[in-house]
């Protein structure tokens, strides 16, 4: 099977890879700006036969033979997608009808990945797919909830009119090795700053919630819903809910038990709990996440430890 990865040099994006290289009937073609990816996520596959790497934007149109799409690309960290708003939107809009128009002429079966932020701030507690959000139009974060959400209707219009095989994952957070450091987001955020002896810094008021999935488990459920029956959306994320404070307090016992942890300001329209309903995930795909907060911590740790060069004791 010849498969095509857009964003696929991201941190996601390159695991899937990994995975799917093993499976010796397999092509992956990745196609990435490098906005937020990078060409040393797949370094161990340049020059296998098997595998192709082309510097591509989703939002240019791309011709390609192929019999699987995963539409990886966009950035996900808020800091990164709201660094550029209008291109987040573009990604998701015209890179999402460029993916389709692609799948529809080829006959590929594509899936999407959505994301937890389709539900908002939501009203509803932990989010089932039936669930329509609670989302601002107009926010600072609409650019990447508003854009995924039109990407999904995209998804389905296509479905619907042309027959195009769909699938769509509604991710929530992941973490693993491979996050860049700058990458803004919380887990790796505060890895980095456990490492470096820095604060770590929890923006207020701290008791929001989130529940993080580690990318091994991620990119399992991916698969398994790509090759099963059902378009979704279906969450796929670990049902273990954590407030920020939390968090803060595990990496600080894990990792760095001297460093302190202080309040920061937050950004407008954050989220103030989040928790997937994993019901569906279970039931039609037969998946659920094995590994644990407190397993998948140390996993990043390493990878982190290595590229800043901090070394255990
Ligand atoms: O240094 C930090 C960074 C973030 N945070 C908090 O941690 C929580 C999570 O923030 P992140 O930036 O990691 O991620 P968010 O949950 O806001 O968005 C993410 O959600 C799901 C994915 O689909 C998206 O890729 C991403 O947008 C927020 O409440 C934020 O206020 C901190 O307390 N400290």
């Amino acid at each position: 099977m010849r498969i095509l990865i857009s964003g696929g040099a991201g941190f996601i994006g390159s695991h899937l890879v990994d995975k799917l290289m093993e499976n010796e009937k397999n092509e992956v073609v990745v196609a990435d700006n490098y906005f937020t990816g990078s060409k040393e996520n797949l370094k161990k596959w340049i020059g296998h036969p098997r595998f192709e790497l082309i510097r591509h934007d989703v939002t240019e149109p791309l011709l390609i033979e192929v019999d699987r799409i995963y539409h990886l690309a966009c950035p996900a960290s808020p800091i990164f997608y709201k660094y550029n708003p209008v291109k987040t939107i573009k990604t998701n809009v015209i890179g999402t009808l460029n993916m389709l128009g692609l799948a529809k002429r080829v006959g590929a079966r594509i899936l999407l990945t959505s994301t937890s932020e389709v539900y908002g701030d939501p009203l509803i507690h932990p989010q089932p797919e039936s669930y329509w959000g609670n989302v601002n139009p107009i926010g600072v974060r609409s650019c990447y909830d508003e854009g995924k959400r039109v990407a999904e209707t995209l998804m389905f219009d296509y479905h619907r009119q042309h027959g195009i095989e769909i699938r769509i994952a509604r991710i929530f957070n992941t973490y693993g090795p491979r996050m860049n450091i700058d990458d803004g987001r919380v887990v790796s955020n505060f890895i980095a700053q456990a490492l470096r002896g820095e604060a770590l810094t929890v923006q207020k008021p701290g008791t929001q919630t989130r529940s993080f999935c580690y990318v091994s488990d991620m990119v399992d459920g991916l698969i398994r819903l790509m090759e099963g029956n059902d378009t979704g959306p279906i969450n796929i994320g670990n049902p273990g809910e954590f407030t920020m404070v939390e968090l803060a307090e595990t990496v600080k016992e894990l990792i760095n038990p001297s460093i302190e942890i202080k309040m920061v300001e937050n950004t407008p329209d954050d989220p103030r709990q989040r928790k997937p309903d994993i019901s569906k995930a279970k039931e039609v795909l037969g998946w659920e996440p094995k590994v644990k907060l407190r397993e998948g911590l140390p996993l990043m740790e390493e990878d982190f430890r290595l590229r800043l060069n901090v070394p255990r004791n």
